[in-house]
């Protein structure tokens, strides 16, 4: 599947009686990178959950490419082309590997798991380890393979890099930025490494207690020093 557009209209959703996200709208261009951003508890993972199916919506509309996804379950919203990595990773703890690998490929060839073992060579070495045998880190690295192997139009990314080393957070992220540069994917990220995050994205928009505080390009924001303090707290750029 090609990169799609996401469009998001008033969107209010929450866990039960508690609205976590208020009216939230905004729109992210076909194969463009966004970055959510927000200090702690200020509804990035819950927007991401709801967009993906997984809380309480009040109100608004989500589409997907020219399709109206607003009403559709989680895993038909996944069929669709969203995939979604969640904060928790999302491995089979009793499967390995490799079998984790071929979940994700929905009805690609298994060969097409190279493709994943090429991005993380890390994982090729631990091909036949168990999901629940590997350190945070190499969970992180199967959640996120296992997702882009789907080829989905449009991925949701929250905080991907937690439990990396430097050197593989970077390397991740030029992947990230070569599938949205080739046209097959759109990517959002929440990321908690703001400058990461910042490098990576063509538009940033910032979350506080569930509506969107700040929108704008990656380069205004790193010259708006009182948002970034406001916003993201003291000596958020780093
Ligand atoms: N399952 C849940 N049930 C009820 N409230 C929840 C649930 N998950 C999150 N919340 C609340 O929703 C609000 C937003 O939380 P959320 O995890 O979306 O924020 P976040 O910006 O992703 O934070 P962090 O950066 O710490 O991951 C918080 O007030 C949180 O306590």
């Amino acid at each position: 599947m090609p990169a799609a557009p996401l469009d998001i209209k008033d969107l209010s959703a929450g866990y039960g009686p508690t609205r976590v996200i208020e009216e939230v709208s905004f729109a992210v261009p076909a194969g463009s990178r966004l970055a959510v951003l927000g200090r702690n508890g200020m509804g990035k993972t819950s927007l991401f959950a709801t967009l993906a199916g997984q809380t309480r919506r009040y109100g608004g509309e989500i589409r997907l490419g020219d399709r109206d996804i607003t009403r559709e379950p989680s895993a038909a919203r996944a069929l669709l082309g969203l995939g979604y990595v969640p904060q928790t990773r999302d491995v089979f703890p009793t499967l390995t590997v490799e079998e984790n690998l071929f979940v994700g490929l929905k009805t690609r060839p298994k060969s097409a798991v190279e493709e994943a073992y090429d991005m993380f060579p890390r994982l090729k070495e631990r091909r036949g380890n168990l999901g629940s045998q590997l350190s945070g880190g190499e969970q992180q690295m199967l959640s996120t393979a296992r997702s882009i192997l789907g080829k989905p139009s449009v991925l949701l990314l929250d905080e991907p890099l937690e439990g990396l080393a430097p050197v593989i957070c970077e390397e991740l992220m030029a992947a990230f930025s070569r599938l949205a540069a080739s046209g097959d994917m759109t990517i959002l990220l929440v990321e908690q490494r703001i400058q990461m995050a910042l490098d990576f994205a063509d538009h940033v928009i910032i979350m506080e207690r569930g509506r969107i505080a700040w929108s704008g390009s990656p380069a205004t924001l790193a010259g708006e020093h009182e948002t970034v303090d406001r916003l993201l707290g003291v000596g958020g750029l780093h």
